[in-house]
């Protein structure tokens, strides 16, 4: 619903802009009587000056309407064009006072334009905004082509030759307000210095009514935007070849000058694996994926990285690819409104539409539901479920090398998901890869590696099953660079497992051993070198624990003996080393290590906010081992 202050102000300015065109019709008036008439030549320069001022005024006001109605442009243009058919009728009535002859121009000016459009949107045939073909299909049909498939459901605001048919309406006004013009000054009804401003009355009302006839004809709106940017990152010089699998290297989509949604993701997967991505709502699961599959879809952001399947770069793109380097099978199924064959085999019968139907038939367990399902007209019509089946059967019929699935489980009865688990198990055996976005039990149960996303970065990936066993035992894990700037992603880390109302102090505390721990492990990193740390944490009661691995040598005792002296012996505000300031903060610091890696292992008081109430944590004693 448009606020009526909206309305108030859209049609003050639409006025104001009508009567600055008006005023100028006006003035050609007094400038056929005083200047080309009587010759008056004098006048000329106030003329064309008055003439800037109305000139000036309309874009005066066309800048002000937009400025005072920002944020409500479509409203805006809407009762612009609303306002300008009242308008169109206040000058036909103006012109028919003047004479009755004069009201003619505008009269056919909106039988063309309102009959015309009419006509057009009864008996035009309704033609989406790209009308693809086949070889088309295949891109937009593997969600490699988002704004292809855009365009190819929605259809123009505008019937076709709608502003060809506007523009001959206001020609023909114009020409018309003319002709009936010097007509009745030839007959003395009409002063012959009015010849110039009926016509240019008569083509302005053309073109408000034509407006309002064509705001009457509009439809669905059109879209327009892509992502703003996408920036290919160049393989480093001392990058090792492109190997098997899916590489993704530094991937960040970010808002245009604002926060990042995902922070330089990179990750390997290996050809015949599925890995899971998890994470909270809104940690950029989705975002992947359709960063994976489409980055110039993304709209209006801006995106940057590399990203190969078996050495070749999987955001290349043709118009005509028969084979896609992947299959992204959104959220919503990618289907167009034509036939449910034509949908299963990209418009491509020759694609071996039978291999597709028995892909189909092993998800809806009925090959007569699987006919059906082709034969339908729209599959666009189907329900659900079907659309779903549809969708996976064509990603299966075109096999390419990765399939991306955004919760693949929803909207699929579990005997559906288990068909589905089974033809992607095929596929893992052919080599080919698997990523998804999943909550659902079985298909994570299904998964050969896990990836852990929040706010847009990974916090954690590895062996699926390794990662099921250390969750279930409660112990959670995070996975970043060895260097100070992964300070903020751990930070964030530390903070989402404080959720409490009253944790602050025991999340403060956190955050201050886990940065401690973070500058203890980065002490002997080699900046050239990224290496990985890792850090685990579970609670416990009335303490955490929390894990630091590196691949550093091991803590000697005698360093640990040290620090632990230095750490009693300061003052609660003394600098200390990062192993001191760890020992300070915590109840107990061990260090051992396990295959290889260095382990320090801190426990950390902790206290329950529902027991202590407003605990605040400042000044908390801590006690030491
Ligand atoms: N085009 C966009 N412009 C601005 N922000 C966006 C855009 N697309 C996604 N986002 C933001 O990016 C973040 C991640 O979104 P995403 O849809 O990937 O979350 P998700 O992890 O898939 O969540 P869920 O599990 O709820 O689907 C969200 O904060 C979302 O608002």
């Amino acid at each position: 619903m448009v606020p009526g202050w909206v309305r108030i102000v859209s049609y003050v300015f639409t006025l104001g802009t009508s009567l600055c065109i008006l005023s100028i019709s006006v003035l050609a008036v007094f400038f056929q009587s005083l200047v080309v008439d009587e010759q008056q030549l004098i006048l000329s320069p106030l003329f064309a000056m008055v003439g800037a001022v109305a000139v000036f005024g309309i874009l005066l006001m066309e800048f002000a309407h937009s400025r005072a109605l920002a944020g409500y442009r479509e409203d805006r243009r809407k009762l612009a064009q609303y306002a300008q058919g009242g308008i169109g009728v206040l000058i036909a009535l103006f012109l028919a006072l003047v004479h009755p002859l004069l009201a003619l121009p505008s009269l056919i000016a909106a039988a063309i334009s309102f009959g015309g459009l009419s006509l057009l949107t009864k008996y035009m045939r309704k033609t989406p905004q790209w009308d693809f073909n086949a070889q088309e299909s295949i891109p937009i049909l593997s969600g490699r082509d988002f704004f292809g498939f855009g365009l190819a459901t929605t259809y123009p605001r505008l019937p076709e030759l709608a502003w060809t048919l506007h523009l001959a309406s206001v020609v023909t006004a114009g020409l018309s307000g003319m002709a009936v013009s010097s007509w009745l000054a030839g007959q003395e009804v009409l002063a012959g210095n009015a010849v110039g401003s009926v016509a240019l009355m008569s083509l302005w009302a053309a073109h408000c009514l034509g407006m309002r006839a064509l705001l009457k004809a509009e439809a669905q709106p059109e879209i327009t935007e892509q992502s703003h940017s996408v920036v290919p990152v160049e393989q480093a010089d001392d990058e090792e070849e492109e190997s098997a699998g899916l590489r993704i290297r530094n991937l960040s989509v970010a808002i245009p000058g604002g926060r990042n949604l995902l922070t330089n993701v990179s990750l390997d997967l290996p050809p015949g694996s599925i890995t899971g991505v998890i994470g909270e709502t809104g940690a950029g699961k989705s975002l992947l994926l359709q960063a994976l599959s489409d980055p110039f879809g993304l709209r209006g952001l801006d995106v940057k990285g590399r990203v190969h399947v078996n050495g070749s770069n999987i955001w290349e793109r043709k118009s005509y690819e028969l084979a896609p380097q992947s299959a992204f099978l959104p959220n919503q199924p990618l289907i167009l409104p034509a036939s449910g064959e034509d949908n299963l085999t990209c418009f491509h019968k020759e694609l071996s539409g039978d291999r597709g139907k028995r892909y189909l038939e092993k998800l809806v367990f009925s090959s007569q539901t699987a006919s059906d399902i082709c034969a339908v007209h729209d599959a666009s019509c189907l329900p659900d479920t079907q659309k779903r089946c549809l969708a996976f059967a064509r990603a299966f019929l075109l096999s390419p090398p990765i399939y991306l699935m955004d919760r693949p489980e929803d909207g699929l009865p579990e005997k559906q998901i288990a068909a589905l688990l089974g033809l992607i198990r095929q596929e893992i055996r052919l080599g080919r890869s698997v990523i998804m976005a999943t909550e659902n039990r079985a298909l994570l149960e299904a998964c050969d590696k896990v990836v852990v996303l929040q706010e847009g970065r990974v916090i954690d990936f590895g062996d699926a099953r390794e990662m099921r066993t250390r969750r279930s035992s409660g112990w959670m894990r995070f996975v970043g660079e060895r260097q100070l700037e992964t300070e903020d992603n751990l930070d964030t880390w530390i903070r989402s497992h404080f959720k409490r109302d009253g944790d602050e102090a025991n999340r403060r505390k956190m955050c201050v051993v886990a940065s401690e721990m973070l500058a203890f492990s980065c002490q002997n990193a080699r900046a050239a070198e990224t290496e990985k740390l890792s850090f685990e944490f579970k609670h416990f009661e009335g303490y955490c624990v929390l894990k630091l691995q590196d691949k550093d040598s091991a803590v000697t005792n005698a360093q640990l003996d040290k620090a632990r002296k230095a750490a009693e012996a300061a003052e609660t505000t003394a600098r200390l080393t990062p192993l001191a300031a760890v020992i300070r903060e915590s109840l107990e610091v061990e260090t051992t290590v396990e295959m290889d890696r260095r382990v320090l292992t801190a426990k950390i008081e902790t206290y329950d906010p529902r027991k202590t109430g407003s605990f605040t944590g400042v000044g908390h004693a801590v006690k030491k081992s």
